[in-house]
This record gives structure tokens, C-alpha cells and sequence, in this order.
């Protein structure tokens, strides 16, 4: 009887999931779409059943339509958004409050409270991330400040705390296991990266009880199986859980210290594999843990572009000059350049390694002869400006030079875009054929927890590789001047 790996890969706008053989060929897939709620400017938030709910209909959904028997699913493997806080009630399972989306601003004024009492580098040392709203430790104290009862509760240890990976395997365990990997667990604010435990002084600082932290796992074994009354009768092992982007790392087969992966969805997210070592980075860059697999730790680098593939939707929904993002390839291709207009898309600030949160986006540049194609052109260019700011930040952070970059993400559809980045940063720029790194990483570590796979059967398929075309020079010259049209934008603001 053939046997199947399920990956739930649960993002921030739906949830996915995916059967694969086992030549990691994809044989059936179902997505759902939930709610966004933005009760406020500058605030998101899900409800945590919803999204349960939507996992547990694709799931039946991928089985029904494969036609395979349910016992035939080897092992489940879970990826998620990370960051996205959930607190529920030991007894009940009922949430106390939506999940606090990774996108949510707001616990601003709580990381300000800290950073004015002195408390970011302690928590950099110990975290490797920065005191901001986008990690989950300041979203947890934002329900005890503004939830009645919830405090004292979490106090009392009647109170759950997790991020999306835990509260779906508590689900489907039936309430069995309160558990979290490392991955996502070093996405708090909470966990010491080095040490590698749930910090107490960072717990007290924090003013979280330790009794509502989920136990931390590895990426890949088996921590239970799915209550048979949410799967067929069957109990089926749920065998690796890891952050969505360090599951696009292990999906792009970036093994090996020094291997970088670079997704262009909405934002965009690098990741560089830098081994066993945890890599302080003097540019802004987050420090992560990759994932745990046998007993061993691996590490990375991150850096987050706010704006990729959205400033292409700017362009469709902002200034409508395309229907679809699709056309920007060919509109860039039909002209010999950006015609000198430069794009920066700092809509909401600048992230890694600029880190100035007042800066505001500009064009640059532009003339009387500027069309519509320059501008597409120059905003696909932007995407792979900002990869490069990262890729160098990088570079100098490690003293690894990087030789190549894998690529995933829905904006890898674009031609155009490939040839940028690999003439933008000098170096082969490779896409594989499966573009669902995302859940493909999930499902090997599944795989491996269960015998289904060796790190031997993962090999990178390729669909493309992109060398550079233009010469060293004017790709240095091309980047100073986006250097230039960064400085001046962020001169303006403080004007
Ligand atoms: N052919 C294309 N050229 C340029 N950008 C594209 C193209 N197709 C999609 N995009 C951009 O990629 C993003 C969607 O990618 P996706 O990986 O689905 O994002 P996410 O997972 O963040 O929702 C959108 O912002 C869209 O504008
Ligand atoms: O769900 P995505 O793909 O938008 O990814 C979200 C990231 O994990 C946030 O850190």
C-alpha cells in the first residue's frame, strides 16, 4: 500500500494542505481562505478557532479528493506563520482573545515602555531579535493589560499560551500535548537561542508564568498522533513542526552553512544557513534558530523586506497602471532600462539593515520621458535591491561569500525579476521546480521523523537558473544609485 506525507502549511491568509509521494511530487492540495480583522489602525487579528476549523477541513478535503485511504498518510508534518500569538484556557481550549497576527502593531507602546527602561540589549543578547511588536512576547503582556481576568488566570496556570504550531497540535492531538519547536519558540522574545530553554529572566521581565509555556521540541519526531476522531478513525503521527520560513529553507535542500534562500511573497524573507553558530549580526539582521533535526541545532540569519511583491500590487491597486501582476515582466523587458527612475517602497519605514521606521517611500528619477514600463521596471528592480542590502549584510555579518541564491515565493513567476537579482547581486540566482518550498520542508522533516525519507532522497530539482547578464560595473553603478535614492528619501523625512 503506497504511503503519503500531509503537510499543513497554515499562512497568514489561508491555509494549505498538501499530500506528497514519495518522489515529493505533489498529488493533491486544498486551500482555505479565513477572516482578517483589523479592529484597529495598524492591527491584525484571526480567530484561532476559524483557523483550526479551516485546518481541519482542508485536510479532509486533500484526503477526500486524492482518493486515498486515510491509513495511507505516513505522518503530518505542520508549518505555520510564525510569531501569532494564541492564549486559551487549560480547561475549556477556548481561546481568551483572537490571535494576535505577527503584522499587528499593537503592542507598540509596550515595547516602547521596555526600550525606555534599557531592556532591548538584554533581550537582543539573549533572543537574537529585536524589542518590536512583530515577535509574540509583547502581544502576550497586550492581553494581560487589556483582557479582563486574564492576568490573574495566567497566573493561576489556567491559561495556555502558544503560537499557531501549538495550538493546531493541540487540536488534533485532542488536547494531548502542549508543545512548540524550537523554530518558532525563538520567535518570542522568550526562549534563549544559546541555552536553548524558556529564559527565566526574560519570563520576569515580561511577567509571564512559566506554566502557560508550551514544552519546546525539535523540528522532526514523532510528539503524538492526531485524536482519531478528527481523522478518519485514524490516529496518524504528527511528526514536524517548524516556522513557514525555515521550512522554505529546509524545502530548498539550503543544508549546508552558507546557503541562503530568499522568498518574494507580499514582504519579502532571506534566510542564510550559518551552521551550528548563531550569528550576531551588527546589520539589523534577526538570529534564528533554522531548525532542530537529530539532536542538532542549526542556526540563521534573517532579514525581512515590509514591501516586495506589494509594491507590484501598488501598482495595480494603487496607481493602476497594470491589470495583473503578471504584465510587469514583459513591460520591463520591453524597455533597455529603468530610464534612471529609482524606487524605494519604504510604505511603512525601512526594515533590515536600515532600520528607520520614519522613512517614507519616493521615486526618483523620473523625467518627462518616464512610462509607465520604466516604472515597472524600476519596481521590480527595488525588489532585488533590497534582497542585495541584505545579501551584503549578510555577507559582511558571516565573511561568507555568497555564490548562489535560491529563490521561492509568488513573485518568482517573473522572468524579469530572476535576471535582476542574479545581474543585481553577481551570482546565480536558482528557482526549483516545486515553488512550495514552504510546505515541501515540513513534509520531509515529517518524512525523516517516520522513516518515510533519508536526507538522501531530497534532491534540489532544478526549473531555472539565471546567470548574471550586465557586467560588474554598471551593477555597482546601478546600486549606488538605489543607495542614493534610499539616503535621499530618508533626508527628506527628517527635513
Ligand atoms: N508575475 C509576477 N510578477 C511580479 N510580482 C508578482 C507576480 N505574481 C505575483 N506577484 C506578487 O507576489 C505576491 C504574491 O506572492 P505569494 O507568494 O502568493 O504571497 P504571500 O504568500 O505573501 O501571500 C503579490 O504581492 C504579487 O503582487
Ligand atoms: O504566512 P506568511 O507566508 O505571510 O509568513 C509569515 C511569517 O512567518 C512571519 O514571520
Amino acid at each position: 500500500m503506497e504511503k503519503y506525507i500531509l503537510a499543513i502549511d497554515q499562512g497568514t491568509t489561508s491555509t494549505r494542505t498538501i499530500l506528497y509521494n514519495h518522489n515529493s511530487e505533489v498529488v493533491m492540495s486544498s486551500q482555505r481562505e479565513f477572516q482578517q480583522f483589523f479592529p484597529h489602525p495598524g492591527w491584525v487579528e484571526h480567530d484561532a478557532n476559524e483557523i483550526w476549523l479551516s485546518t481541519l477541513a482542508v485536510m479532509t478535503e486533500t484526503i477526500q479528493m486524492s482518493g486515498i485511504k486515510p491509513e495511507q498518510v505516513a505522518g503530518i508534518g505542520i508549518t505555520n506563520q510564525r510569531e501569532t500569538t494564541v492564549v486559551w484556557d487549560r480547561n475549556t481550549g477556548i481561546p481568551v482573545y483572537h490571535a494576535i497576527v505577527w503584522q499587528s502593531r499593537q503592542s507598540d507602546e509596550i515595547c516602547q515602555r521596555l526600550k525606555d527602561a534599557g531592556r532591548e540589549d538584554i533581550i537582543r543578547k539573549k533572543t537574537g531579535l529585536l524589542l518590536d511588536p512583530y515577535f509574540s512576547a509583547t502581544k502576550l503582556v497586550w492581553i494581560f493589560e487589556n483582557v479582563p481576568g486574564v492576568k490573574d488566570k495566567a497566573l493561576n496556570g489556567e491559561l495556555m499560551f502558544g503560537t499557531i504550531d501549538s495550538w493546531l497540535v493541540y487540536k488534533l492531538s485532542g488536547g494531548k500535548r502542549h508543545i512548540t519547536d524550537v523554530t518558532n519558540a525563538s520567535r518570542t522574545l522568550l526562549y534563549n537561542i544559546y541555552e536553548q530553554c524558556w529564559d527565566q529572566e526574560l519570563l520576569e521581565l515580561f511577567g509571564i508564568p512559566d506554566s502557560m509555556l508550551p514544552e519546546v521540541v525539535s523540528s522532526s519526531e514523532v510528539y503524538c498522533c492526531t485524536a482519531p476522531y478528527h481523522f478518519y478513525n485514524h490516529e496518524v503521527p504528527i511528526a514536524a513542526m517548524i516556522g513557514d520560513q525555515q521550512a522554505a529553507l529546509f524545502g530548498q535542500n539550503c543544508f549546508e552553512k552558507g546557503k541562503m534562500k530568499n522568498t518574494y511573497g507580499t514582504g519579502g524573507f532571506l534566510l542564510m544557513n550559518t551552521g551550528e553558530h548563531a550569528v550576531q549580526s551588527n546589520h539589523g539582521l534577526l538570529t534564528t534558530i533554522a531548525w532542530k533535526l537529530n539532536g542538532e541545532t542549526k542556526y540563521a540569519l534573517e532579514g525581512s523586506i515590509f514591501v516586495s511583491g506589494s509594491l507590484i500590487q501598488w501598482l495595480r491597486d494603487g496607481l493602476h497602471i497594470i491589470h495583473k501582476a503578471s504584465e510587469t515582466e514583459a513591460m520591463a523587458f520591453s524597455v533597455k532600462d529603468s530610464d534612471g527612475v529609482v524606487i524605494v517602497p519604504a510604505f511603512t519605514g525601512l526594515g533590515a539593515p536600515y532600520w528607520d521606521d520614519q522613512a517614507r517611500g519616493s521615486i526618483v528619477g523620473i523625467t518627462r520621458g518616464t512610462t509607465k514600463e520604466h516604472l515597472a521596471r524600476a519596481a521590480l528592480e527595488a525588489m532585488c535591491y533590497q534582497s542585495k542590502d541584505l545579501v551584503l549584510a549578510m555577507q559582511q555579518d558571516t565573511n561568507i561569500k555568497i555564490k548562489e541564491l535560491f529563490v521561492d515565493g509568488g513573485a518568482t513567476e517573473n522572468k524579469f525579476l530572476l535576471q535582476c537579482q542574479s545581474d543585481i547581486l553577481q551570482i546565480p540566482v536558482t528557482r526549483l521546480k516545486v515553488n512550495e518550498t514552504t510546505a515541501l520542508g515540513a513534509a520531509h522533516l515529517a518524512g525523516l521523523a517516520v522513516g518515510y525519507w533519508t536526507m538522501n532522497d531530497f534532491q534540489a530539482d532544478v526549473l531555472a537558473t539565471y546567470q548574471p547578464k550586465i557586467d560588474k560595473q554598471l551593477s555597482h553603478h546601478m546600486y549606488q544609485r538605489w543607495q542614493k535614492a534610499v539616503k535621499s528619501c530618508q533626508a527628506f523625512e527628517e527635513d
